[in-house]
């Protein structure tokens, strides 16, 4: 699986800072849950290579990375972007602020640059992002509120689902309509990854 990286074309510093933000996760993780504590120790995969599949969708000069957490994706996005010598902006927007310190500290320590926003995604003043992510935020209805909001409208907004993916969508083409991909997830059999354009409320 970590042919994906080979994929991306990612230098071997590049990997040392992914795999430092792996035991900065590991370190962190008892004090603030970050992630599950049960996928912990598979977090290489089930984390950060399931965040690295989503930074060639499209090109950016903004990301912003809502509900980031742990930095899923958004701090693995910015690793990678650094990498490439890319100066976009990634922003991650994290409620907790437990979480947006170690958001902080964690770029830091891995020398990337990050604007975290430690308030609410419905406080955040517009980003007008080319790219907006959200990995286990909320139901895809809810999503498209906040892309919505923060999604430039030439924007592309990646959603990351697992197997109830349809009966989302469904429920979202309610109160929404949008130009949709799926793709299926390179690391989580059953998951997929939504692609969506021109989101608008109807
Ligand atoms: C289940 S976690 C997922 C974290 C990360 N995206 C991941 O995939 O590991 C959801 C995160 O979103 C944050 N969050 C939830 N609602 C939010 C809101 N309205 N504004 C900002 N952050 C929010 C929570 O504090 C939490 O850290």
């Amino acid at each position: 699986m970590t042919e994906l990286l080979a994929g991306l074309d990612v230098s071997r510093e590049t990997i040392e800072k992914l795999k430092s933000l792996e035991s900065l996760l590991a370190k962190w993780n008892p004090a603030i849950n970050l992630v599950a504590r049960s996928t912990v120790d598979a977090a290489w995969s089930r984390h950060i290579l399931d965040s690295a599949q989503l930074f060639q969708i499209a090109p950016f000069r903004v990301w912003a990375d809502l509900g980031s957490g742990g930095g899923f994706p958004g701090l693995v996005i910015a690793v990678l972007a650094e990498g490439r010598g890319s100066d976009a902006r990634v922003v991650l927007v994290e409620a907790d602020q437990r979480k947006a310190t170690f958001l902080r500290e964690a770029a830091r320590g891995l020398g990337v640059r990050v604007q975290v926003e430690a308030q609410r995604i419905e406080s955040v003043d517009p980003l007008a992002a080319d790219i907006l992510s959200a990995r286990a935020l909320a139901p895809l209805s809810a999503l498209c509120g906040f892309a919505a909001r923060h999604l430039a409208p030439a924007g592309t907004a990646i959603f990351p689902k697992g197997q109830n993916w349809e009966a989302e969508v469904a429920e979202a083409r309610k109160s929404w309509k949008f130009d949709l991909d799926v793709r299926p997830s390179l690391v989580e059999a059953g998951s997929v990854v939504l692609v969506m354009k021109a989101i608008v409320h109807v």
